[in-house]
């Protein structure tokens, strides 16, 4: 990697997307398409504590330093209004200890069943560089499980809007209208402005 202008980047390698999630990535294959050159990397990032873009942060700083090259990494979070944003970043052990019924019941005494699905992308662009944070989210409510059981939190959360769970409508709705493809626009966007070069083994992206 080498700074040719202030404005200008070049890197030699992709942008590894890192993740321990097969279904994150396959998501993110499906909305980035090529349109940034990428690879993936499946490595199992410390799951940290904190506010969601903190963390988002700090995983792309480790992953950059595993790296050693630019990386791409996510935080994908699940909040209650009901419960001021939690379970947020926790939602993983909430799903893996409780489960869907588990998730539902949290909100049993409260009548505000909405909730947001938040995804924070960070992008840094080497080991020693401070990451860029991009934020999609997506308004909907908790419901009882509908639809394949297929990835996470999907069957219990009902975008506003559709009458579909995650779960149950199709792969090609929810990547049009999901946290993640919002936040992932952004870092397209991102890429179109920031003047940066990939050389690739004597092509230019
Ligand atoms: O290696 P990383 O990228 O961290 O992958 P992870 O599975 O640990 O993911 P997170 O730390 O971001 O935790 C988010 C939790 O929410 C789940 N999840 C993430 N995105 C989701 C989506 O779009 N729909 C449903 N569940 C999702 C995911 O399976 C985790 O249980
Ligand atoms: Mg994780």
């Amino acid at each position: 990697m080498g700074c040719a202008k202030a404005s200008m980047m070049v890197f030699r390698q992709p942008v590894t997307f890192v993740t321990g999630n097969a279904k994150k990535l396959e998501e993110v294959r499906a909305i980035l398409g090529n349109s940034i050159p990428f690879q993936s990397l499946q490595l199992d990032l410390p799951e940290l504590q904190g506010e969601p873009q903190d963390i988002s942060k700090e995983k792309a700083r480790l992953a950059a330093k595993q790296v050693d090259g630019p990386v791409l990494v996510e935080d994908t979070c699940l909040c209650y209004n009901a419960l001021q944003g939690l379970p947020g970043p926790y939602i993983k052990w909430f799903l893996q200890k409780i489960g869907h019924e588990g998730l539902n019941n949290l909100l049993m005494a409260y009548e505000d069943k909405s909730a947001y699905a938040l995804c924070i992308f960070s992008l840094a662009l080497g080991p020693n560089a401070e990451p860029i944070t991009f934020a999609g989210k997506t308004p909907g409510k908790i419901v009882l499980p509908r639809g394949p059981n297929d990835f996470g939190w999907d069957p219990i959360f009902l975008p506003d809007g559709y009458d579909q769970t995650y779960a149950e409508m199709p792969k090609e709705v929810k990547n049009t209208i999901s946290h993640r493809y919002k936040a992932l626009a952004l870092v397209k966007s991102h890429f179109a402005e920031a003047g940066y070069i990939f050389k690739l083994d004597d092509s230019t992206f």
